[in-house]
C-alpha cells in the first residue's frame, strides 16, 4: 500500500496529521506513506504550486491523501503559480473526473444541522461532480474591448464524452443505492447544460431501472435547504457541484464533516476533505480534522476495497460525535488533535 500525503496550506497539515494518525492506528500490511509539497508550501520551496517531483510521487502510488490548498497572501501570483493550481493541476493530470461527496446525516445527531432536525434527519445523498471540464478548463483571461474597457472571461464548455463518462459513473452509483438520480444544470440558459441534459438522457437508455429527473441548479440549492431528503444521486458540473457540495455540508452539520473522493476510470484517486486551507482558524489547532479522516476512509474503500476498515473509521468518527466530541466548527470546544485522539480511540 502506497500513499501520497500532501498536506498543503493552512489548516491541511493539521487535519492531514490526525487522517495520517488514523489509518496508522490500523496497522495496515504494508503501508507507505510518501509526503510531498503542493500548494503555497511548494511554491515557496520550488517556485511551483505542484512541481514535477510532487506528481511524480502521485504517478507512484495507488492514492491521494490531500489536505488543502490556499493562501491569501498568494492571491496576487498569475493564475497559473496560485496554490489553487495544485489541485486543479493533479485532477487533471491524473485524469480524476468523477468527484463523489456524500452528505449523510450521521444518526442521532440531527441536532448538528442548521436545518430543522426533522428536514435534516433524511439526508442521504451523493453529489457526483464531472471534475476535468466546464468553465473550470475553459479559455479565460482579460482582455480589452475596442472602448479600452477590459472584460473578464471564462468559457463554459462540456464535449459529450465527458457527461457521457461521468453520467455512466452517476448511474452506477445509483444503482448501488436507490436507483434515483437528479441531473442538476441550467439547461433553460446555457447550451453546455442542453447538451449535458441530452446526453444524460442518451445514457439514461442504459440504465433502465434507474429513475432519472433533472432540476435547474437554482431550484437545486433551493430544493436543498427545503426538503434535502428528496435526493439520492445528484450528478452535475463542475461549478455547479463545487457550490452545492458545500451547502449540502451545512444541511448536515459542517463543512468539516464532508469527505471526497476524486476518481480516475480504475482505482486510483485523490481522497480529500471539501474544505479549503481556512487561513482565518490555521495554526490554531482549532479545524475539524473529521472531514479528511473520512476521506481516509473512503481511499480505503475505493482504491483498496478495503469495506470494513473504512467502516470501521467511519463508525468511529460517529462514535466520537455521539460521545460529544466536537470542533468549534459544530459549536463545541474540541481542538484538532483531541478529535484525532477520540476517533483513534474509538476504532
Ligand atoms: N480543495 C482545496 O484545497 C480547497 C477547497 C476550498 C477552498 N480552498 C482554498 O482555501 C482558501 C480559503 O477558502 P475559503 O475560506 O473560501 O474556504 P474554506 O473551506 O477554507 O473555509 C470556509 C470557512 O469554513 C471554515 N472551515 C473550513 N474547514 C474547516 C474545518 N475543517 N474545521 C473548522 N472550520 C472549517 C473556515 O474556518 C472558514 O470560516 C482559499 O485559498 C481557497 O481557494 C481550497
Ligand atoms: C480550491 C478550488 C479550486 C476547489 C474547487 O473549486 O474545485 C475547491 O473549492 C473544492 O471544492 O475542491
Ligand atoms: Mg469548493
Amino acid at each position: 500500500m502506497r500513499i501520497a500525503v500532501f498536506a498543503g496550506d493552512g489548516i491541511g497539515p493539521e487535519v492531514t496529521q490526525q487522517a495520517v494518525r488514523v489509518l496508522e492506528a490500523l496497522a495496515l500490511p504494508g503501508l507507505e506513506l510518501v509526503e510531498g509539497d503542493v500548494g503555497a508550501a511548494a511554491y515557496r520551496k520550488h517556485g511551483h504550486p505542484l512541481p514535477a517531483e510532487t506528481l511524480a510521487i502521485a504517478r507512484s502510488c495507488d492514492a491521494i491523501l490531500f489536505g488543502a490548498v490556499g493562501d491569501f497572501d498568494c492571491d496576487g501570483l498569475e493564475r497559473h503559480l496560485r496554490p489553487e493550481q495544485a489541485i486543479l493541476g493533479l485532477r487533471k493530470e491524473l485524469g480524476l473526473f468523477a468527484n463523489l461527496r456524500p452528505a449523510t446525516v450521521f444518526k442521532g445527531l440531527e441536532d448538528l444541522t442548521t436545518l430543522r432536525p426533522e428536514v435534516a434527519a433524511k439526508i442521504d445523498l451523493l453529489i457526483v461532480r464531472e471534475l476535468n471540464g466546464d468553465v473550470y478548463f475553459g479559455e479565460k483571461g482579460v482582455r480589452i474591448l475596442e472602448d479600452g474597457r477590459r472584460q473578464g472571461y471564462d468559457i463554459m464548455s462540456y464535449a459529450e464524452d465527458e457527461v457521457r463518462r461521468i453520467a455512466r459513473t452517476a448511474f452506477t452509483a445509483a444503482m448501488g443505492r436507490h436507483k434515483r438520480l437528479c441531473s442538476v444544470d441550467k439547461a433553460n440558459v446555457l447550451e453546455t447544460s442542453q447538451l449535458w441534459r441530452d446526453v444524460v438522457i442518451e445514457v439514461s437508455a442504459e440504465f433502465p431501472e434507474v429513475h432519472l429527473s433533472h432540476m435547474y441548479v437554482d431550484n437545486a440549492a433551493m430544493q436543498l435547504v427545503k426538503n434535502p431528503g428528496q435526493f439520492d444521486v445528484i450528478v452535475t458540473g463542475n461549478l455547479f457541484g463545487d457550490i452545492l457540495s458545500d451547502q449540502a455540508s451545512m444541511c448536515v452539520g459542517s463543512i468539516g464533516l464532508l469527505a471526497s473522493a476524486s476518481l480516475a476510470e480504475g482505482t486510483y484517486g485523490l481522497y480529500e476533505p471539501i474544505h479549503g486551507s481556512a487561513p482565518d482558524i490555521a495554526g490554531k489547532g482549532l479545524a475539524n480534522p473529521m472531514a479528511t479522516i473520512l476521506s481516509a476512509a473512503m481511499l480505503l474503500r475505493h482504491s483498496y476495497q478495503m469495506e470494513a476498515e473504512a467502516s470501521r473509521i467511519e463508525a468511529a468518527v460517529s462514535k466520537a460525535l455521539a460521545q460529544g466530541v466536537r470542533g468549534g466548527d459544530l459549536g463545541g470546544t474540541a481542538g484538532t488533535r483531541e478529535i484525532g485522539d477520540a476517533v483513534v480511540a474509538a476504532l
